[in-house]
């Protein structure tokens, strides 16, 4: 890992009553890569995701997102909409969560309303149709239909979202984290119900939007090709806490890893390595 990380991750812990989800973990997310975070079923992934995005106040813990200009915010400081706002956090959902009686390009749209509001003044430049507002505006279309066609759905941009083919949804979904310009963007699951072929395309865009966009990307996902295929990090968790981290190389080989996913004993999952099955 090179040592410059977006996201600082430090004894981060999650109590719901007696249930332990998350349980002192550290980790570093680097600028301008992607790290998965990856886990058996029940592993306390999503909650990770929740303390980040402010859906979650955390038990204990810090979260320290430090901007390329070297301005530092801590997360768990903040609520949802302020993470979004100023730390520039966005995130994609397990289960889809668009608008689906919107178009394609409303959904887009509707992502950047904060930058709409403000160069509406607050509804009344844009009442009058002020030339910044509807520059701004113009700038906002541009910016949807710019991202809808890196998803491949710009001939798409008229229908209603909810009529869209699951995987189109799934890319129309980080279409839109996109239009908010974050700095890390969080996806929960993006591969989930894709089949193989959809799978490699979604890889293809990620890796893209990290090439082109320089985005830090925090990925949570099952789908192992997926995980393999983009990683540059990749941070395990099992009941709670961080059992490995590593290239994914690494992850791969590594006992406990293997342990953790098949619910077997390490002896177990080193006699499983060694037959190569
Ligand atoms: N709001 C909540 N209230 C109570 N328990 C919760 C809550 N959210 C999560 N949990 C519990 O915390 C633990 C971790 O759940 P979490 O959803 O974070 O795991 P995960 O690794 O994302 O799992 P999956 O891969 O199945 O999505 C589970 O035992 C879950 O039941």
């Amino acid at each position: 890992m090179s040592g410059n990380p977006i996201l600082g991750v430090d004894r981060l812990s999650m109590r719901f009553g007696g249930i332990v989800a998350v349980n002192d973990l550290t980790f570093n997310a680097e600028r301008r890569k992607i790290t998965a975070l990856i886990g058996p079923n029940g592993a306390g992934k999503t909650t990770v995701f929740n303390c980040i995005t402010g859906f979650y106040k955390p038990t204990s813990g810090a979260m320290r997102l430090t901007h390329e200009d070297g301005r530092a915010i801590q997360l768990e400081r903040l609520n949802d909409f302020r993470i979004s706002k100023l730390a520039k956090v966005a995130r994609t959902f397990q289960n889809i969560r668009l608008f689906p009686g919107m178009t394609a390009l409303e959904n887009l749209m509707v992502a950047q309303h904060n930058a709409l509001m403000r160069a509406s003044g607050l509804t009344f430049l844009g009442l009058i149709g002020a030339p910044s507002w509807r520059n701004a505006e113009l700038a906002a279309i541009d910016l949807a239909r710019t991202w809808l066609d890196r998803v491949g759905l710009l001939d798409r941009a008229d229908d209603a979202a909810g009529n869209l083919p699951y995987g189109d949804q799934r890319r129309l979904e980080i279409a839109r984290a996109m239009c908010t310009q974050p700095a890390l963007l969080c996806l929960d699951e993006p591969a989930a119900g894709l089949n193989a072929r959809e799978s490699a395309a979604l890889s293809e865009l990620l890796l893209s939007i990290r090439a082109e966009h320089g985005t830090s990307i925090l990925l949570i996902e099952h789908d192992m090709s997926v995980v393999m295929q983009i990683s540059d990090h990749v941070v395990v968790m099992d009941h709670g806490v961080k059992i490995a981290e590593g290239t994914p190389r690494e992850i791969r080989d590594d006992p406990k890893v293997i342990a953790a996913y098949l619910g077997a004993d390490e002896e177990e999952a080193i006699a499983v390595m060694e037959s190569g099955t």
